[in-house]
C-alpha cells in the first residue's frame, strides 16, 4: 500500500491543445510549400511537413570554442543531437506495483518489443538504466514518435500511458532523473525544490521521502516545491497529485526571494505573535535543496529540435545572473552541513561552471564542492571545465577586461573564470570607480584595445586568458553521445559553515535584480538591458521574451515526452484549480478567523496573496467527531492539527486535506510569521463532502477520497468489508452489484448491514477465509465504494478501476500460474462488456452525486 494508487486523469482539452500545439511547434512547414491549413483541398494530409533544419552555425562556432568535446569528438557529438531522443521512464518507487511494473517489464515486454528493434541500432527494445538504483528506471530504444505511430508498440504505449497517468511511472528524460540522486536525501530531510516545475525531479524527491513508509505511516520530511510560473505550478500539482502525499507544500515565489520564515527574537513567544502556542520551529530551513535554474535549454536540443533555430549567445549570457541569485539563495537556505545541488539543462558554461565559481568567490570558504565521483560510478560524466570564454556582440572574451565599457553591465565580471572585476574611471553619479590594472601593468582601455585589434572578431588575447582557481573538475557535464541521452550539467555542493554576512539574503539581492514580482502589491519593473543580437534582457525575472520561450518551451516538451503524459483531465484541471483558488468566487480579501491564522500578524497580511486560497486548520470538532464515529477511526490516528481546507468558512468546507507532522510544523511557523509562504497547494486530499441525489441520505456527510484511503486504513474500524479475488474483480468490472449478486453470500450480506454512504471494501488475500479485519500491509488494495439501499458502486475513477482490474487479474494468473488460468482470466477479460452491458441492465446502479467544488 502507498502512493501511486492512481489519481489522476486524462484529458483537459485546453492542456492537450496547449501541449499539441508545443509538439507541433517542432516541425514547420517550408516557406514555399503551397499547401496550407486554408487550402480545403488538402484536407489536413500531405501537408509536407519537413524537420527544422538541424543545425545553427552560431552554436557550433560557440561549442567548438568553448572545447566541452574534443575536436576528434565533434562530429559523432553533433550527429546524436540530430537525432531525436529515445523515451526514458521511472518506475514510481513508493508504488504498491512497484516490483509488479518492474516485472512486467522484465519478463513481459523486454521479450515480446524484441522484434521490433531497428536494425543496426541497439540490441535491446528496453533496459534499465545501469546507473539508476534497482533497475527503477529504463532507457527505450524508440523514440516518442516512433511510439506514437508504431501500431506494434501500442501495447507498450498504452502501458506506458496509463501506467503514468495513474502515478505508478514517470515519463522523464534520462539526464534529468539524475541531479535528484546527487542529493542524498532521506526520509526526515527537510528539501526546497527551488525551481520546481512541471515537477518531474519533485516527483524523485517525493518518492525517496516516501521510501520504506510503513502503510498508515508517514515521513518526517518534506518537499517544498517552489516556481515562479503560476500555469507551470498547476503542472506541477498536477505531477504531484499522482504521488498522493502528504509531505508537501507547492508555493509560488520568485526563488532568489524565497521567504525564510525567521521568527524574530522579540515576538518569539506565544502571546505576542498571537498564535495559539510558539511554533515548533523558528525558522525554514532545509537539509537538501535542489537547485534546478531556469537556462537556455540547449541540453535538450534532441527533444526539442526548435531551439535548432532559436539558439544565440545572448541567451546563455542574459540568465547567468539569476542563476547564480537563485543559486545564492538556495545555500543561504541550507542548513549547515546540507547539501545542494545545481542544475541545468544547458551545456554553456557560463551557464555553468561561471555560476558556480561566482557562488564559491561569493562564499569564501563556507560552501565547498564535493567530490561524487565514487557515486553512480556507472553514470558517463566529463569533468567541469577550469577555462571558458565569453562571447558577446560577435567577438570572444576571455576577460573581463576585454569587455566594453559600455557592455559591462551586461557582461559582468562572474561570466569569465577568474571573475575579476575591471572597471575604468566613470563619473556617471558623480563617484569615480577604482581601476583594477592589467597584469602587464596597461590600464586596460578596452575601446583602445577594441579600435586597435587586427581582428575585430576575437579579443582572445592568450595572455588575459584566465583559468578558475576553484576545483570545477568536481562538475558533471554529460553529454548527449556518451549514453544517447540529453546534456545536463551538474554540481553538489557541501554548506560548511554560515554564509558571510549578507550573501544570500533576500534583500541582498534587489540591488542586483530588480523588485520581487511575486508579491502583487508591488509593480514590476523590467530591467531591460539590450543584449547581444539586440534582443531585451528582463533581468527582472531573468526570462527575456526569446529566453523564457526557449527554455519553456523546452522544458514543457521535455517533460511532456509524447504530448499524453501531460493532458489532464478536465475534472482533475477543476480540481486542482480549486486547490489553488477554492473560493476563485468569494471576494479576495476574506475574513479570517485570527486565532485559526495567527492573530495579528494575520490581519496585516490579509489579501497578500491575493486571489491564493488561505490555507487553514480545520478544527471543527462536531464534523471531526462524526467523521470519526462514523468509520470508527482509531483514536491513534492523528487528527489534532492535521486537517487543513482552503476555505475560512468552517461550515461550507467541502474538502478536508490532511498534512503530516513536517508541513503541519511549517504552517505553524508561517502563521507566525505573518503567512510569508504563497502556498498553492497543500495536503492530502482525505475528506469529501457528499451527498446523494435524492438528498444526504448519509449519516456522514464525507466520504474517505481515494488519495487519502492508503494513509488511514489502517485505523477504519468501521463502514469497511472485506471482498474475495473474485467479488472484488467483479465490482471492479460491473461498478455496481447488487447485495444479492455476490458470489460469497456473507459479503452480501455485511455490504447490506453498512450504514448508507461512503464505505471501504478490501480485497481478502488468495486464500484467506472471510474475516472480520486483516493485517494492512504494502500489498493491501482497497477501494472506497458507495453502499445504497440495495447495491454496492464503486467511488474510483474509470482510470483506476482499469488499472486495479489488470494488476488484479496479473496478480491472479501469477498465483494460479497455469495457463489454463491464464485463459480464465482472459475470457473474463474478453466477456467484461457484456457482462457490464448485463448488469446495467438490472438498472441498480444507485446515482450518487459528489458534490464538487468550484
Ligand atoms: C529547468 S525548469 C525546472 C524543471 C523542474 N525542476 C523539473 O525537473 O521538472 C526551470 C523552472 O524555473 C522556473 N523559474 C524561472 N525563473 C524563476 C525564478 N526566478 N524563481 C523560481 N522559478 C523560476 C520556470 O518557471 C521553470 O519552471
Amino acid at each position: 500500500m502507498g502512493g501511486g494508487g492512481g489519481r489522476g486523469r486524462g484529458g483537459s482539452r485546453t492542456q492537450r491543445r496547449h501541449f499539441r500545439q508545443n509538439r507541433e511547434n517542432v516541425w514547420k512547414r517550408p516557406k514555399s510549400d503551397p499547401s496550407s491549413e486554408n487550402n480545403p483541398e488538402n484536407n489536413g494530409e500531405n501537408r509536407g511537413w519537413e524537420p527544422f533544419a538541424t543545425q545553427n552555425p552560431a552554436f557550433d562556432e560557440y561549442y567548438k570554442e568553448q572545447g566541452i568535446v574534443t575536436p576528434e569528438e565533434w562530429d559523432g557529438f553533433i550527429e546524436v543531437l540530430r537525432k531525436p531522443l529515445p523515451a526514458a521512464f521511472r518506475i514510481n518507487s513508493s508504488s504498491q506495483f512497484c516490483s509488479d511494473i518492474r516485472t512486467q517489464l522484465e519478463n513481459d515486454f523486454m521479450i515480446s518489443l524484441q522484434a521490433e528493434v531497428s536494425e543496426g541500432g541497439e540490441l535491446v527494445p528496453i533496459r534499465p538504466l545501469p546507473w539508476y538504483p534497482e533497475n527503477l528506471a529504463w532507457h527505450s530504444n524508440f523514440s516518442r514518435m516512433q511510439l506514437r505511430k508504431n501500431q506494434t508498440l501500442e501495447r507498450f504505449h498504452e502501458f506506458l500511458k496509463l501506467e503514468n497517468e495513474i502515478g505508478n511511472i514517470t515519463r522523464q528524460e534520462a539526464v534529468s532523473m539524475v541531479p535528484p540522486l546527487f542529493l542524498d536525501v532521506r526520509p526526515d530531510h527537510f528539501v526546497l525544490d527551488m525551481c520546481a516545475a512541471p515537477g518531474s525531479k519533485t516527483f524523485q524527491l517525493l518518492e525517496i521521502i516516501h521510501r520504506s513508509t510503513k502503510p498508515g505511516s508517514l515521513p518526517d520530511g518534506l518537499v517544498v516545491a517552489n516556481d515562479l510560473d503560476v500555469q507551470r505550478c498547476n503542472l506541477l500539482i498536477h505531477q504531484t497529485k499522482r504521488m498522493c502525499t502528504a509531505n508537501l507544500i507547492v508555493t509560488n515565489h520568485e526563488a532568489q526571494h524565497f521567504p525564510g520564515c525567521r521568527l524574530k527574537k522579540s515576538c518569539s513567544t506565544a502571546s505576542e505573535i498571537g498564535a495559539e502556542k510558539e511554533p515548533p520551529i523558528s525558522q525554514l530551513v532545509f537539509d537538501r535543496v535542489l537547485c534546478d535554474v531556469p537556462c537556455s535549454g540547449d541540453g535538450t536540443l534532441r527533444k526539442a529540435p526548435d531551439i535548432w533555430r532559436k539558439w544565440h549567445v545572448g541567451l546563455g549570457n542574459g540568465v547567468h545572473p539569476l542563476q547564480v541569485q537563485i543559486a545564492m539563495r538556495g545555500l543561504s537556505l541550507l542548513k549547515v552541513g546540507g547539501r545542494m545541488v545545481y542544475s541545468t539543462c544547458s551545456m554553456n558554461p557560463v551557464e555553468n561552471e561561471a555560476v558556480i565559481a561566482e557562488i564559491l568567490r561569493k562564499c569564501d570558504g563556507s560552501v565547498e564542492l564535493v567530490d561524487v565521483s565514487s557515486e553512480l560510478p556507472q553514470l558517463v560524466r566529463r569533468p567541469g571545465l577550469k577555462k571558458w570564454k565569453v562571447r558577446d556582440k560577435g567577438r570572444w572574451l576571455v576577460s573581463h577586461k576585454n569587455v566594453s565599457k559600455y557592455r559591462k553591465s551586461v557582461i559582468v565580471p562572474s561570466m569569465f573564470p577568474s571573475g575579476r572585476r575591471f572597471t575604468e574611471p566613470t563619473d556617471h553619479n558623480g563617484s569615480v570607480e577604482v581601476e583594477e590594472k592589467h597584469e602587464n601593468g596597461g590600464n586596460g582601455n578596452v575601446e583602445d584595445a577594441l579600435e586597435s585589434s587586427d581582428d575585430p572578431a576575437t579579443l582572445a588575447n592568450e595572455q588575459d586568458e584566465e583559468v578558475s582557481d576553484f576545483p570545477l573538475e568536481r562538475c558533471m557535464r554529460i553529454v548527449p553521445h556518451d549514453q544517447n541521452g540529453g546534456a545536463f550539467f551538474i554540481a553538489v555542493f557541501h554548506k560548511r559553515s554560515d554564509l558571510p554576512a549578507n550573501q544570500g539574503k533576500p534583500n541582498s539581492l534587489e540591488g542586483d535584480l530588480g523588485p520581487r514580482n511575486d508579491e502583487p502589491q508591488v509593480q514590476l519593473q523590467n530591467q531591460s538591458t539590450e543584449d547581444t543580437n539586440g534582443i531585451v534582457a528582463s533581468l527582472a525575472d531573468g526570462t527575456d521574451e526569446t529566453f523564457s520561450e526557449a527554455a519553456s518551451e523546452a522544458e514543457l516538451i521535455k517533460d511532456e515526452l509524447d504530448g499524453d503524459s501531460l493532458e489532464l483531465d478536465q475534472s482533475v484541471t477543476c480540481e486542482e484549480n480549486v486547490n489553488v483558488s477554492e473560493e476563485a468566487q468569494a471576494p479576495s480579501d476574506k475574513e479570517i478567523d485570527p486565532k485559526k491564522a495567527g492573530g495579528k500578524r494575520k490581519l496585516q497580511t490579509q489579501g497578500k496573496w491575493r486571489g491564493v486560497d488561505p490555507v487553514v486548520f480545520f478544527k471543527d470538532e462536531a464534523t471531526i467527531n462524526s467523521i470519526k464515529t462514523f468509520y470508527g477511526i482509531d483514536e491513534s490516528f492523528p487528527f489534532n492539527g492535521h486537517l487543513v481546507t482552503r476555505n475560512s468558512d468552517a461550515n461550507h468546507v467541502k474538502r478536508i486535506y490532511y498534512v503530516s507532522k513536517s508541513v503541519k510544523d511549517v504552517l505553524e511557523l508561517n502563521f507566525s510569521v505573518g503567512q510569508q509562504l504563497k502556498i498553492t497547494s497543500i495536503g492530502l486530499k482525505m475528506f469529501e463532502r457528499q451527498t446523494a441525489r435524492e438528498g444526504n441520505l448519509a449519516p456522514c456527510s464525507f466520504r474517505i477520497s481515494s488519495e487519502g484511503l492508503p494513509l488511514i486504513l489502517p485505523y477504519i474500524t468501521k463502514q469497511i468489508v472485506y471482498a474475495s479475488p473474485v467479488d472484488f474483480k467483479h465490482l471492479l468490472q460491473y461498478k455496481s452489484i447488487k447485495f444479492a449478486d455476490f458470489v460469497d453470500a456473507e459479503l452480501g450480506q455485511k455490504a447490506s448491514g453498512l450504514m448508507s454512504g461512503c464505505c471501504v471494501i478490501v480485497l481478502r488475500k488468495d486464500g484467506k477465509a472471510s474475516s472480520d479485519s486483516i493485517e494492512v500491509d504494502e500489498s493491501t488494495i482497497a477501494i472506497g465504494c458507495w453502499k445504497g439501499k440495495s447495491s454496492l458502486s464503486v467511488m474510483v475513477t474509470a482510470i483506476d478501476c482499469q488499472e486495479l482490474l489488470e494488476r488484479l487479474l496479473m496478480r491472479m494468473e501469477t498465483e494460479k500460474g497455469s495457463s489454463e488460468k491464464k485463459d480464465e482470466a482472459s475470457n473474463a477479460k474478453g466477456d467484461e462488456e457484456q457482462d457490464i452491458e448485463d448488469m446495467e441492465k438490472n438498472g441498480d446502479e444507485e446515482s450518487i452525486t459528489l458534490e464538487t467544488e468550484g
